[in-house]
């Protein structure tokens, strides 16, 4: 055999244990708005969500979109500022995000995951109950801060997702959820996505963002973290900054629900959640239960 075909049957054999591994896992995938900025980065996003599916995992993907509701807020002229790394929601702002999660970034994934077969099924958290939110209110120095329609997740009721999940497709999950009241909030997408792998025992949570991973020493990137277990996490977290902290506390509440792993990694680079899945050394930073919690 010439090298080129060595290296390649070498990349498809080192799959077979986590193939093996991972088969049947339902494994939740968070997609964040940074990481869905350009086209081609998109398709290989859905093709890798078919490729686990086809490889036998179930994967369930909730995506964000943080970027899209920016811009569209930007071009009707209603301001909106973050604070912890939460968009501060007015009513007004609150349509405007239901609009671009459920109607834009959704819609696109769907269709961009149905271009290889009928796989997708966009679902939101006000589908049968699938999410219940309330208010959330943020600590600054000391001082409670008002983020208006901003939900943290209460109840998960997974049934519909599980019901997509049986039936051989991937539930594809807009992060907006009603209160008891049926008002409805607007849920950081990291946050929905723990809570939700939580509830569905799910193996692993794959967090996709913009950079490669936690840095212990932000902006110094040679302080990449590889292995951080919840108990570190907890200590590191006060440190902080902008949306790293709600990806990172939703890291450490999934593994501190059950879920034996989490991962952040860089959906910069093609594909990186079957280099994730598949391989031995893995990318990004994984996040690992405490000892006495495996
Ligand atoms: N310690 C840190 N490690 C990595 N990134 C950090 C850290 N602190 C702040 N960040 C910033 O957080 C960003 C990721 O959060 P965010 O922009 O909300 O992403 P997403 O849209 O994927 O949810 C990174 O691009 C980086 O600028
Ligand atoms: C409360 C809050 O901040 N909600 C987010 C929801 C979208 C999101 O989380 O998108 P990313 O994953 O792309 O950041 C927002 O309004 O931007």
């Amino acid at each position: 055999m010439n090298n080129d075909a060595d290296r390649k049957a070498e990349v498809l054999i080192e799959a077979l244990p986590w193939l093996q591994e991972f088969h049947g896992a339902l494994v939740v995938v968070k997609y964040g708005g940074n990481a869905m900025v350009d086209d081609e980065l998109k398709r290989a996003f859905a093709q890798d969500m078919v490729f686990l599916r086809v490889a036998g995992l179930r994967p369930v993907i909730v995506h964000g979109g943080g970027p899209q509701i920016g811009a569209m807020l930007g071009k009707l002229g209603i301001e909106s500022e973050f604070r912890g790394g939460l968009r501060v929601t007015t009513p007004e702002a609150m349509d405007v995000v239901r609009m671009v999660l459920v109607g834009q970034v959704g819609r696109e994934l769907v269709g961009l995951i149905n271009a290889h077969g009928p796989y997708a099924v966009g679902i939101s958290g006000e589908d049968a109950h699938l999410f219940t939110a309330e208010r959330r209110g943020l600590e600054i120095d000391g001082r409670e801060v008002d983020l208006g329609l901003v939900g943290d997740v209460v109840t998960v009721n997974p049934a519909a997702v599980e019901d997509i999940v049986a039936a051989g497709r991937i539930p594809v999950v807009s992060t907006v959820a009603p209160d008891i009241d049926g008002v409805v909030h607007n849920v950081n997408a990291d946050t929905a996505a723990a809570a939700l792998a939580v509830a569905l025992k799910a193996r692993k949570l794959v967090v996709l963002t913009d950079v490669e991973g936690l840095y212990k020493n932000w902006p110094d990137r040679s302080s990449l973290v590889q292995r951080i277990d919840a108990a570190e996490l907890e200590t590191v977290l006060p440190g902080l900054a902008s949306g790293m902290v709600p990806k990172m506390e939703a890291c450490l509440r999934a593994v501190r629900g059950g879920v034996p792993q989490a991962h952040v990694i860089d959906g910069r680079q093609a594909h990186s959640v079957l280099l994730e899945v598949f391989t031995s050394e893995g990318v990004g930073t994984m996040v690992l239960p405490d000892e006495g919690d495996v």
